[in-house]
């Protein structure tokens, strides 16, 4: 195996490797995504974005999470994908679509550099075949749902990927710590889930706490900051306008007429990573 060229980015500390095929003769397997993404003894990452990879003349990326399961989506490595495109100049239009798993999704650049982006995330979708969620029937929208230990006022939402909205008086990283392996894989879930702990803190804002499917306790998700507004607004506790503050930093959300959610936010480009043949050995 010879060395491997990553790019590493974040947005708001949701961190990202770039694996660009186009720069490197190593083939991504399971294994080797698992590898790169450990803390401490690997790279270390909440995923991998795998591209680009051009079908029908469209522009694709491929998110795999830490320990090598492929997700639908993901707001934040949309923009940070999004931000490769425009360093590695593939990419030189202000706006421009992205291909996920979950289709294509409409990006805009609000400066230059690339620090900033808006994005097109499409509706939320709260059916449970569409999650999918069972035991169920129609939209499972503030249901009381038993995780673990308790029943939790929980709001299933698919982003593209599935999430589980639960409404607290206050959220911390202990207990999404604590509920988030008994949700992520509950019985209801049988392709696993995200979790989002929410807490209101105003018509504005809202804070929350993120546990990702296959990654565990992240700092943000941008899909994860979506869900969680989306269940807010259909409960009526939010305006059209939120600012989702989590562990990592801010995501703006905003709900266009018809339910269209665009997702505003930054992304910090930390540095390329050459990881030595000798690692694999
Ligand atoms: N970090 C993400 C979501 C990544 C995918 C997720 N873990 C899943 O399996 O669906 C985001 O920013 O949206």
């Amino acid at each position: 195996m010879s060395e491997i060229i990553l790019g590493k980015y974040h947005g708001v500390g949701n961190d990202y490797l770039i694996f660009d095929p186009k720069k490197n003769d190593v083939v991504l397997n399971e294994r080797l995504i698992r590898q790169l993404c450990r803390r401490n003894i690997g790279v270390g990452a909440d995923g991998i974005l795998y591209g680009p990879v051009m079908e029908d003349k469209k522009i694709k990326v491929r998110i795999f999470n830490p320990d090598g399961s492929e997700a639908e989506k993901s707001g934040n490595g949309i923009r940070i994908f999004s931000r490769y495109l425009k360093d590695a100049g593939y990419v030189k239009e202000r706006q421009y679509y992205l291909t996920t798993k979950a289709g294509e999704t409409l990006v805009t650049f609000l400066d230059d550099a690339g620090n900033c982006m808006r994005v097109d995330m499409g509706y939320a979708v709260f059916e449970a075949e569409q999650i999918p969620a069972l035991g169920f029937e129609g939209e499972v929208v503030g249901e009381s749902i038993f995780f673990c230990d308790n029943f939790y006022n929980a709001t299933c939402v698919s982003m593209g990927n599935p999430n589980c909205v639960i409404m607290l008086e206050r959220v911390d990283r202990e207990k999404a710590l604590h509920l988030g392996p008994y949700v992520e894989n509950a019985k209801y879930f049988p392709n696993r889930i995200n979790m989002q702990l929410c807490q209101i803190v105003d018509e504005k804002n809202i804070q929350v706490e993120i546990y990702e499917r296959g990654a565990g306790y992240t700092f943000a998700s941008g899909t994860g900051a979506c869900a969680a507004a989306a269940a807010s607004h259909r409960l009526g506790l939010v305006e059209d306008a939120v600012t989702v503050h989590m562990h990592g930093g801010d995501l703006f959300i905003e709900f266009e007429k018809d339910g269209r959610i665009f997702m505003t936010g930054p992304v910090v480009y930390i540095g390329k990573i050459t990881v030595a043949e000798q690692f694999f050995a």
